[in-house]
């Protein structure tokens, strides 16, 4: 499935309640924060080089994404990873979250970057089909008990 007229946006006082008010299925919580923790989390950890925009179809905000976009240190300096990722429970498993993942990997690609890495708690449940299907394989690392993902770029 398609989901056209996906975008990215970014998030600022006009947006930033209804961004905030995204909601994932409770049996999904342990796979990632909610959006008012991860923005909390951006402004207290920059050296991690947050990066994060809105995702909305059409003028609707159906979810959040959030970076490490190549943080100058630290254990994935000069690195893209893929910190968070949601769609909303009202909008899930419509090919959103590839829509955004194909956007993602395309700045990502034109920032010069070879690969994108991201992690994920494994459980039932859990986003690795989701991502194994765009693309990703496991690099063999652990982080903090999250399995490492990479997905190759292509340079163009
Ligand atoms: C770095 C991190 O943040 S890891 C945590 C990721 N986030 C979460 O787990 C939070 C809860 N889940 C979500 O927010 C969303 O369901 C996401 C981000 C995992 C996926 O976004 P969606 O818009 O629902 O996925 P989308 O519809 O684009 O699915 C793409 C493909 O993956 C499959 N897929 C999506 N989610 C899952 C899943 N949990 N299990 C199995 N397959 C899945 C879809 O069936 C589809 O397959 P197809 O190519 O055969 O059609």
């Amino acid at each position: 499935m398609t989901s056209p007229g996906v975008h990215l946006r970014e998030i600022t006082d006009a947006n930033r309640d209804a961004v905030r008010a995204l909601r994932i299925r409770r049996d999904q919580k342990q796979f990632v924060a909610s959006v008012s923790k991860s923005l909390k989390q951006a402004a207290a950890t920059p050296e991690a080089n947050p990066w994060y925009r809105a995702v909305y179809r059409g003028d609707e905000p159906v979810g959040f994404v959030m970076l490490s976009w190549s943080p100058p240190a630290g254990p994935f300096e000069g690195r893209h990873f893929l910190w968070r990722l949601l769609i909303d429970k009202r909008y899930q498993r419509r090919g959103i979250g590839r829509e955004v993942l194909t956007q993602i990997a395309e700045l990502v690609r034109a920032d010069g970057a070879a690969e994108l890495l991201t992690s994920y708690e494994p459980g039932e449940g859990e986003p690795w089909p989701f991502y194994r299907r765009f693309g990703f394989r496991p690099t063999g690392e652990i982080d903090d008990g999250e399995i490492v993902l990479r997905l190759r770029l292509s340079a163009r």
